[in-house]
């Protein structure tokens, strides 16, 4: 099992696409899904311990490497049971099938296991669970004495249309995962889109997820993300590439002999309307390793080393200004109006957050000619970009062309784009961050990273996995005064 940090994540056709590839040079689907289902019983032979097994398997080629794990497992001595959706339909996963010789129960009739094992649907769901396609199992009379027949005598299921009073195939893999004492999810939790990160239906929330060859975007992008629990990549000899990646943590530079405050990075914070946000932002720029942190306008209290000015042309005109952080309380009235057009004007590079995004268009960003970095949540995201049904990941990428901006577009599932199509994935890194000022604190972080010349992606990206790490460290119920200070652990954490 590898871990996800940094990791390629692929879309389903990419995925598709490189399994191809892998198959043009003669390896057989099939020899994939025995490498697929060999990992996935190696994975859970060692979580399992003595305990029984139940594999649910679908239709599909999931199904095949759920068939697959369970010949491998019941080879080594674990105990075992299959339970189908319905008969194989893919070559491949016939093949796999016929490799079980383990009786298969019905998925409505299955009882539970102490370890449940979900390989019904992986990357080729295309619509909800019980749509259509997903008949309540009938036993026919062939198939009632299933169990008790000898190993290896193939198995005719016979399957009818969902009917009143029966019960679903999403009940039964809840009732199958409430009971387990262990979940684990083949790919993928059954009933997410693997593009879009939707829930066509909602599944249990998995324990683990084993995600075979590549992470994909609904092992990241909510509302999917949450259902994954613990997510491990494993290895099934298919090399993959993408513009797209699990962030990693950042490798900073250190200050030497020779460093001073300057060399560490100086970031200038605009305030406004509202002191509090922008005293939120320079606190965690001065956490997150800032030299020299100046804030322009209004300001109160601690700490003592933040170099405090009033706003003026003069003071922005500071050459040795390397990030000027613009946003946080900064207001929408006339006065706010000035101070982000002296910034946008100043030819510093820009962290543009809060209430400036809502006062710029993606035109005037793009006719900046210094790096600019955007943070919005959703909300000023729609206001700047537009609504749109697209994925996170596409409207970030699109974003992010359209204003030549980096584009960190927050939430549980921060996604971070470059212009030139770049993408970074945050794993939801706590909850808690959902409470007043950790926008802010984001913002500062990320100045900090780019007045220390960090690329303008990777300055984004570091700031952002600072911001998870400390409030990762906090636990929870902490305030955005917490996690700026909670910064310097992380940043000491590198
Ligand atoms: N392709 C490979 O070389 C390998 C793939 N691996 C595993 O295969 C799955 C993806 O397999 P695929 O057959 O494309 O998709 P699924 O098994 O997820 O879906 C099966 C099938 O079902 C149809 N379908 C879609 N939605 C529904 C629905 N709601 N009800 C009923 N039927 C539905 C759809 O037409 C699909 O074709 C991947 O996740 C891996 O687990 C292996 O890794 C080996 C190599
Ligand atoms: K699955």
């Amino acid at each position: 099992m590898i871990g996800i940090e940094g990791q390629p994540v692929l879309t389903a056709a990419e995925m598709r696409a490189a399994e191809d590839a892998v198959i043009a040079t003669g390896v057989s689907v099939e020899m994939l899904m025995e490498r697929a289902g060999t990992a996935i019983a190696g994975a859970v032979r060692r979580l399992a311990g003595a305990n029984e097994v139940l594999i649910l398997c679908g239709p599909g080629n999931n199904g095949g490497d759920g068939y697959v794990a369970a010949r491998v497992l019941a080879e080594m001595g674990i105990a075992v049971r299959v339970a189908a959706l319905s008969e194989p339909k893919t070559d491949a996963a016939k093949s796999a099938r016929a490799g079980w010789l383990g009786p298969v129960e019905t998925l409505a009739a299955a009882k539970p296991a102490p370890i449940l094992v979900d390989a019904l649907f992986g990357t080729g769901l295309t619509r909800p669970l019980d749509a259509s396609t997903t008949p309540t199992l009938n036993r026919s009379p062939a198939d009632a004495g299933a169990q008790s027949k000898p190993l290896g005598t193939p198995l005719e299921l016979s399957w009818a249309p969902a009917s009143a009073g029966e019960r679903s195939v999403v009940e039964c893999l809840h009732s199958l995962a409430n009971a387990a004492q262990l979940s684990i999810a083949i790919d993928l939790p059954s009933g997410l889109a693997t593009d879009s990160g939707r829930a066509l239906s909602t599944p249990p929330v998995f324990d683990l997820t084993l995600a075979l060859g590549a992470i994909k975007p609904a092992h990241l992008l909510q509302p999917a993300a949450r259902y994954c629990g613990q997510i491990h990549l494993l290895d099934i000899g298919v090399p993959t590439v993408s513009q797209a990646e699990v962030l990693k943590t950042p490798s900073l530079p250190t200050p030497g002999p020779d460093s001073h405050k300057y060399t560490r990075g100086m970031v200038a914070i605009i305030a406004g309307t509202m002191s509090g946000a922008s005293d939120l932002a320079a606190l965690a720029a001065m956490r997150a390793g800032a030299g020299y942190v100046t804030l322009l306008g209004d300001s109160e209290g601690p700490p003592h080393a933040l170099v405090r000015m009033p706003f003026s042309d003069y003071a922005l005109a500071n050459e040795r200004i390397g990030a000027l952080v613009i946003g946080p309380g900064l207001g929408r009235d006339d006065a706010a109006k000035a101070r982000l057009e002296a910034a946008l004007t100043s030819g510093h590079p820009l962290i543009i957050d809060g209430d400036a995004l809502r006062l710029l268009d993606p035109d005037r960003i793009k006719a900046l000619d210094v790096p600019v970095i955007l943070t919005p949540h959703s909300g000023e995201f729609d206001v700047l970009f537009g609504k749109s049904n697209a994925d996170k990941i596409t409207r970030a990428r699109e974003a992010a062309t359209r204003a030549n901006a980096i584009v960190v577009f927050k939430g549980a599932d921060t996604v971070i784009a470059a212009p030139d199509g770049r993408v970074r994935i945050a794993p939801g890194a706590s909850d808690w961050l959902s409470t007043a000022g950790t926008g802010d604190v984001l913002a500062g972080a990320i100045g900090a990273m780019l007045a220390a010349r960090l690329d303008p992606l990777d300055a984004a990206c570091a700031g952002v996995w600072l911001h998870g790490d400390a409030a990762r460290r906090l636990g929870a119920a902490f305030i955005a005064d917490d996690l700026a200070e909670a910064l310097r652990s992380a940043r000491a954490s590198l």
